[in-house]
C-alpha cells in the first residue's frame, strides 16, 4: 500500500489546522512536517510548539523530518509534542545508531534520511533499527524543486537490502519533486511513502491532487 504524505511546508501557515484537516479529508495517509534550522539547510521553518498546535487537528500520523544540526537535542521535545515518526539526517549525526535509539526510547518510530549526494551504504549498518528510510529526491531546504532522477537507483538498492534483511516492513519514503509524473518512477524502485508538498498544497483541490498521485502509482 502506497502512502501519501502531504508536506505542510507548502501549506498556508496562517491556517495550518484547516489545511491539515483538508489534506486528511482529501485522502492523505500521513502529514509530513519539515523542520529546518537555517544551518543544515538554508531555510528556517518551525519547531515543537507548532507540532503540538497541529496535533489535535488530525488523527493521521505526524511524520517529522528534522533538517537540523545536532537533532539529538530536540528529540524529546518533538516526541512530547506528538510526533509519530521522527527522521534525522545521517549527515547531521556523528552517532547515527545512538540517535535512532534515542528516538525509539521516546516511543516514536525512527527514520534516517540521506541527501541526493549521500550514498546508500551510509545507512546499511542501521537498517535493522529503522522504521523508515528517507531518500531525498531534491536537496533539502525548499519546496517546489525539481526531482533528481539519479536517486531512483539508490531507492532500488535500499529496497533490495531491506527486503533481504530482518526488517522487510521498513518504509522507504521519498521527498522532493514528487508529482503524478515522478511518483511511478520511485514506487517502481521500491518507495512506499510519497511526500508531496507543492503538488498537493500548491493546488486548490487537495483531494484531486492526492487522487491524481495515487492513481499514477496504481498498477
Ligand atoms: O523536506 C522537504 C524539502 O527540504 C520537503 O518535504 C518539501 O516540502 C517537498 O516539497 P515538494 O518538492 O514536494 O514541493
Ligand atoms: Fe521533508
Amino acid at each position: 500500500m502506497i502512502k501519501i504524505a502531504p508536506s505542510i511546508l507548502s501549506a498556508d501557515f496562517a491556517k495550518l489546522g484547516a489545511e491539515i484537516a483538508e489534506a486528511q479529508s482529501g485522502g492523505a495517509d500521513w502529514i509530513h512536517v519539515d523542520v529546518m534550522d537555517g544551518h543544515f539547510v538554508p531555510n528556517l521553518t518551525l519547531g515543537p510548539p507548532i507540532v503540538q498546535a497541529i496535533r489535535p487537528h488530525t488523527t493521521l500520523p505526524l511524520d517529522v523530518h528534522l533538517m537540523i544540526e545536532q537533532p539529538e537535542r530536540y528529540i524529546a521535545d518533538f516526541a512530547k509534542a506528538g510526533a509519530d515518526y521522527i527522521t534525522v539526517h545521517a549527515e547531521t549525526c556523528q552517532h547515527l545508531h545512538r540517535v535512532i535509539h534515542l528516538i525509539k526510547e521516546h516511543g516514536v518510530k525512527a527514520g534516517a534520511a540521506i541527501n541526493p549526494g549521500t550514498p546508500a551504504h551510509v545507512l546499511q549498518e542501521v537498517l535493522p533499527d529503522l522504521d523508515l528510510v528517507l531518500v531525498m529526491t531534491v536537496n533539502p531546504g525548499f519546496g517546489g524543486q525539481q526531482f533528481i532522477g539519479r536517486t531512483v537507483q539508490k531507492i532500488k538498492q535500499l529496497r533490495e537490502w531491506i527486503s533481504q534483511g530482518s526488517r522487510p516492513e521498513t518504509h522507504i519514503e521519498v521527498d522532493g519533486g514528487i508529482t503524478a509524473e515522478t511518483a511511478p518512477l520511485v514506487t517502481r524502485a521500491g518507495a512506499d511513502v510519497l511526500v508531496a508538498g507543492s503538488a498537493v498544497f500548491g493546488t486548490a483541490d487537495r483531494a484531486a491532487a492526492i487522487e491524481e498521485i495515487r492513481k499514477s502509482v496504481q498498477v
